[in-house]
């Protein structure tokens, strides 16, 4: 029997099997942010074992409120900083360099196909875009990870979704992965991996792939995962440009971590992306899931682009199409948040952060601020928000506020009309939005 990426990723980095279907592995990163990591951090100090692995392979940043909003929030990002000068973590970010974790450590390089990554937050399955295993862990599990570079896991099974056709314009990973979730319901991926593959994800670039595998989750999975090819090795190029010859050998040599022909799936969803539509969510969660027909003309009183789900270039560029030469209605606030500085400065140089700022958006510094509700455009109650984020849990981004997701594009003309709108009527016969 053939094995699936996972199983050869696992196989690779086996440290011990304590009892049939648990194992520990190496590990080959270890992230941390400055909501879930003090807390390590403070009972690790406790106990005498104020120590971390290998300072090297820490990564660490402070972006969940940054700059903080409160003595609260200014203490966690201390204890964080302060640790982080005391282990002498190399790659620690912090105000002026920080941005959204998932966003940034994949933008800095650290993630490499067959990886094994944990951190405490549940949207660590982003780096499996890499064709890494990379899941979100608790506190404890965060502090052995840190001590001593290991973490056990239940052997995992895979759930391949396999996309075949082509995206028609205006529609993008956002409103594939929505539809995914809708399929799959919110515990349909539990315990699982979920592989994405097939003729979509070789024609996807690495952001739409980070999208992807960003909502996992929501499906109730362990990870997501994409195999690593030429457009991996693209992205990484700077990174790894001193190891391979060339491109395609590096993209060769990711081979290795391809699932075998024969390995074994727990299930098989395919989809033809060829008629899909816009998705939007309703209700307060993931999987409550409509085509965007079926809600336009509903109220919002906020938008908000950004994140780990869509705060990258390619996101921004996406709803500047859209936004361009048009203005935000009187009765929405538009909220920008570029996920990283250098997607700032990007956007900064091709104009993109001018488009938004005329049609009348706020453009804010990088941070997970109000997708998690703590900051920077909390919403007030019986308020509603059209979002590119990835939770629409009740009071997620303030209590008694509503969360409708949705892609980039959509979310840009929603703040055009005031209410859930097609992006498709905005895109003139010469743009492309994917
Ligand atoms: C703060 C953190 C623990 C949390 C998570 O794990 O997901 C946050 O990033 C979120 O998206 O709600
Ligand atoms: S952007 Fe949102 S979902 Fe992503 S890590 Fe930050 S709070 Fe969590």
């Amino acid at each position: 029997m053939g094995q699936t990426i996972t199983e050869k990723i696992f196989a690779a980095h086996l440290r011990d099997t304590p009892t049939p279907g648990n194992v520990v592995l190496d590990l080959d990163v270890v992230m941390c942010h400055e909501i879930t990591t003090p807390i390590a951090i403070m009972d690790l100090v406790e106990k005498g074992m104020d120590r971390v692995y290998d300072p090297a392979k820490i990564k660490a940043v402070i972006d969940h409120v940054t700059p903080p909003k409160d003595s609260k929030t200014a203490m966690q990002a201390k204890i964080m900083r302060d640790w982080a000068r005391r282990h002498q973590i190399k790659d620690f970010f912090d105000i002026g360099r920080n941005g959204v974790c998932h966003a940034l450590f994949p933008e800095k390089g650290f993630i490499r196909p067959g990886y094994t990554v944990i951190m405490g937050d549940s949207h660590t399955c982003t780096h499996g875009a890499f064709g890494a295993f990379a899941a979100g862990v608790g506190t404890t599990d965060l502090e052995v990870g840190i001590l001593k570079g290991v973490c056990a896991f239940r052997t995992p099974k895979s759930l391949k979704v396999e996309l075949t056709g082509k995206l028609p314009r205006g529609v993008v990973a956002k409103d594939i992965i929505l539809n995914v979730i809708k399929q799959l319901t919110v515990n349909g991926g539990t315990d699982m991996v979920i592989e994405f593959c097939g003729p979509v994800i070789d024609a996807m670039n690495m952001s739409s792939r980070m999208t992807l595998c960003n909502m996992a989750v929501e499906a109730g999975a362990t990870s997501g995962i994409c195999p690593p090819d030429l457009v991996t090795a693209q992205y990484l190029w700077p990174f790894i440009k001193d190891e391979y010859d060339s491109l395609e050998a590096a993209a060769e040599s990711f081979k290795k971590w391809h699932s075998d022909p024969d390995a074994h799936y727990e299930r098989v969803l395919t989809i033809d992306v060829t008629s899909l539509a816009p998705q939007v969510t309703f209700g307060f969660k993931p999987d409550n899931v409509k085509d965007i027909d079926e809600m336009e003309g509903t109220r919002i009183d906020q938008v908000y682009i950004g994140s780990c789900t869509n705060g990258r270039i390619e996101d921004l560029r996406e709803a500047a199409a859209i936004l361009k030469d048009k203005s935000v209605a009187d009765t929405v606030r538009g909220i920008l948040v570029p996920a990283t500085p250098d997607i700032y400065s990007q956007a900064l140089a091709e104009g993109l952060i001018k488009i938004f700022m005329d049609s009348g958006f706020c453009v804010m510094n990088p941070t997970c601020g109000a997708c998690l509700g703590m900051s920077s455009g909390v919403l007030a109650d019986g308020e509603i928000c059209a979002s590119t984020t990835n939770r629409n849990f009740n009071g997620r981004m303030g209590k008694g506020g509503m969360v409708h997701l949705m892609s980039p594009a959509s979310a840009a003309a929603a703040a055009i009309t005031g209410t859930i709108t097609d992006p498709r009527r905005f895109l003139g016969s010469a743009e492309t939005v994917q």
